[in-house]
């Protein structure tokens, strides 16, 4: 079964300790995360590497892999697994120079699908298309329409992640449509329960046997 299915984790930037962080992608991980973004935008170098090494201790014990968000220093500093990449980020020739061939390089495409078939071409595992809903992470975030995703299945051959304000009950069509992934952070973050959250993600998807 590819890696690169089910339910992707992205982290908030809420101030936490990194411990409490860790327990929380914890239950998230037993409710069926697969993939694992450190993504956080405010705190400062120190606390990064403390939050980040905490998930990556956590990560290998339950063997999901982690992606570093924008960081290349960080993501090659820690030995995470891979990193993700936006427009304002480094290209991704670069993190594959620096992180090397097994690393999961993951790149934002927004709405864009001439964007997405230069960073398959430069060597992206995976290719994020989105917001497809009004985000409360992110509210300024491009926007993209459902109906994208059915053109990229066809044309990119590479697992599709998507993003932006996905629930249980709005993110069934965007599988329908071919996204292998579904990228969240306040559904499962702002969910009284971490745990049952991330379940509700992952029964939206086909089990391996009716793949
Ligand atoms: C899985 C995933 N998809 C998209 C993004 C957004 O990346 P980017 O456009 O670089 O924006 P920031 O997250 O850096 O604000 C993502 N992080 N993860
Ligand atoms: C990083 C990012 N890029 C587009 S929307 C978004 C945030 C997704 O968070 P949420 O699942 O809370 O909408
Ligand atoms: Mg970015």
């Amino acid at each position: 079964m590819s890696r690169l299915f089910g339910l992707y984790l992205v982290t908030p930037g809420t101030p936490m300790a990194p411990a409490d962080l860790a327990a929380i992608v914890e239950r998230a991980i037993r409710g069926g995360a697969r993939l694992v973004q450190y993504r956080d935008k405010d705190a400062d170098p120190a606390t990064r590497i403390a939050k980040a090494e905490a998930l990556l201790g956590l990560c290998r014990a339950r063997g999901v892999p982690l992606i570093v968000n924008d960081d290349l220093g960080l993501a090659a500093r820690i030995g995470a697994d891979g990193v993700h990449l936006g427009r304002d980020d480094p290209d991704p020739r670069l993190a594959r120079a620096r992180l090397g061939p097994d690393a999961l390089i993951g790149v934002s495409c927004y709405a864009d699908l001439a964007r997405a078939l230069d960073a398959a071409t430069a060597g992206a595992d995976y290719l994020a298309f989105g917001s497809f809903f009004r985000s409360t992470t992110k509210p300024n975030a491009l926007r993209a329409d459902p109906a994208l995703l059915r053109g990229a299945r066809k044309t990119l051959g590479r697992p599709l992640v998507a993003i932006g304000g996905i629930t249980p009950d709005n993110g069934g069509p965007l599988i329908a449509a071919g996204a292998d992934m579904l990228a969240v952070v306040s559904g499962v973050f702002d969910a009284p329960d971490c745990e049952a959250a991330a379940r509700a993600y992952t029964r939206l998807f086909p089990t391996e046997d009716s793949r």
